[in-house]
């Protein structure tokens, strides 16, 4: 059996559809799609020839993003997109993932567990490349308000609490509970640990399926490993949630990093450059002619080989030069014609023909209003309290104010001259004050950025 061989774990009970490969150095190997009684109710995502197109603002038409797209993510694996940076790896998880911007049309078909449907709220969960957080609150703060605000009401304060410090726990935070996040000017939490707290309020509702776009962005590779292998853990099962599915883009892993993927989906301008086991990319192009140079990061070489941003300085970086776009046609094309891309086809076939579980539509929700609105309202005082230039330092202006306006206007007496006096000094007080509220604005743009975080998870259901 080859390296290809990519099954997922399973108890007997387990049905398995089989399919017999002959991969392309004529060894023969066994791909099996195994599904769990247990992952009945896991996410199985399948995409079939996804096209994704925006006008092109130069020429009058448009411009295609991703070209025909096939592939699929399954409970318990780690699917990882990569490819050259403005490749689509961020748009093909948005396409996934459902959020799309308005400017784009998208073609082809993507299903969960073989149908078209809507997830319901809280079954899946996307983490952006930036962290909105509010830089006040301490970790175990802003992931319990998160909870509040996510959870039902059907759920007390302590189950809610507990659900909070054990996902806290997960992505290995104990240490930091009390730190406050940080932020400019004020240091908190490292990069790598803000990127956790992100992944934490992602996974607060336990959703089956997990989108990740470039988790370890900034961080360095000690950091970006140790966020890698905790969220590769999470694909793992999860109390009383069948195994994960996760879908991560990712710029460039370790090699280390690289071993914890299940599944590559290498990108080149919109195209399938590979799809298939991870541990199989490195045969793959070894037989197209770009072995992977001893003693280097595979998926260092894979970028090289594939990113025409530099050609040249790349080209005479290369051993035996073949021409960037060159050497793109040829895996493109040798991809396509493979047995792998077939592989991918007949499982994706496979797991349309085989799923068709309505556990998903189960209905779930978040807090209702009113709990909503005392929460945001305590966490904003706790912001604004915390804030030195938000509360403190506008509190210190207010007083001195005062003061300077009742030594200017004391002793006003009760003439008619005091009517005007006094009527300037209420036309000051509210003029200032007005003027004031403007330093308030850095804090909301920050909780306006939280609160749209919130408020797309909150609404966000997968429509296909
Ligand atoms: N809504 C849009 N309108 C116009 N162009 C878009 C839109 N979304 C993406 N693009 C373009 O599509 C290309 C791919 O973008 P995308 O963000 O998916 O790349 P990426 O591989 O994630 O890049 P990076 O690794 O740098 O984040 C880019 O050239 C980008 O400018």
């Amino acid at each position: 059996m080859s390296s290809l061989d990519h099954s997922i774990p399973v108890p007997a009970i387990s049905r398995a559809f089989e399919v017999v490969e002959s991969s392309s150095n004529n060894k023969t190997a066994t791909h099996s799609i195994n599904v769990n009684e247990d992952d009945g109710d896991g996410v199985f995502l399948t995409w079939q020839d996804l096209w994704v197109t925006v006008p092109d603002g130069q020429k009058k038409g448009n411009r295609s993003i991703l070209q025909g797209l096939t592939g699929y993510a399954r409970p318990g694996e780690l699917l990882a997109i990569m490819g050259p940076s403005g490749c689509g790896k961020s748009t093909l998880l948005d396409a996934l993932a459902g959020r799309l911007g308005s400017n784009t049309r998208q073609a082809g078909e993507i299903l969960i567990n073989g149908r078209k449907r809507a997830l319901a709220y809280g079954t899946s969960a996307y983490v952006t490349q930036d962290d909105a957080l509010i830089t006040t609150l301490t970790v175990s703060e802003a992931v319990y308000y998160s909870a509040q605000l996510q959870l039902p009401d059907t759920m007390t304060k302590l189950q809610k609490k507990e659900r909070a410090e054990m996902t806290i726990k997960e992505m290995g935070l104990q240490d930091a509970m009390n730190t406050r996040i940080g932020g400019w000017g004020a240091k908190g939490l490292s990069g790598g640990q803000k990127r956790r707290v992100s992944i934490c309020i992602e996974m607060l509702t336990r959703p089956k399926l997990l989108f990740l776009d470039e988790p370890t962005s900034g961080l360095d590779s000690a950091a970006s490993y140790y966020v890698m292998s905790r969220i590769a853990k999470l694909d793992q099962r999860d109390h009383g949630v069948g195994s994960r599915t996760i879908i991560t883009s990712i710029h460039q892993p370790s090699s280390e990093v690289f071993q914890l993927f299940h599944n590559l989906c290498l990108l080149s301008s919109g195209q399938t450059v590979y799809f298939g086991p991870a541990s199989a990319a490195n045969e793959f192009f070894a037989l197209n002619g770009f072995p992977c140079p001893t003693l280097q990061n595979p998926s260092d070489h894979f970028l090289k080989t594939i990113n025409k941003d530099f050609q040249e300085d790349i080209e005479k970086g290369l051993a035996g030069v073949v021409p960037t776009q060159e050497a793109i046609d040829i895996l493109t094309k040798s991809y396509k014609s493979s047995d792998s891309y077939l592989q991918v086809r007949s499982q994706v076939a496979e797991i349309c023909k085989a799923q068709d579980s309505g556990a998903l539509e189960k209905k779930s929700t978040h807090a209702d209003f009113l709990t909503q609105c005392i929460v945001l309202t305590s966490r904003s005082f706790v912001n604004m309290y915390r804030d030195l230039g938000y509360y403190w330092f506008r509190l210190g202006v207010y007083v001195l104010l005062g003061v300077g306006l009742a030594t200017v206007f004391s002793n006003l007496g009760t003439d008619n001259n005091s009517i005007q006096a006094r009527g300037s000094l209420l036309m000051f007080v509210a003029s200032f004050l007005t003027f004031m509220t403007i330093g308030g604005f850095p804090s909301f743009v920050e909780d306006m950025k939280v609160r749209k975080h919130t408020h797309t998870r909150i609404l966000y259901i997968i429509f296909c």
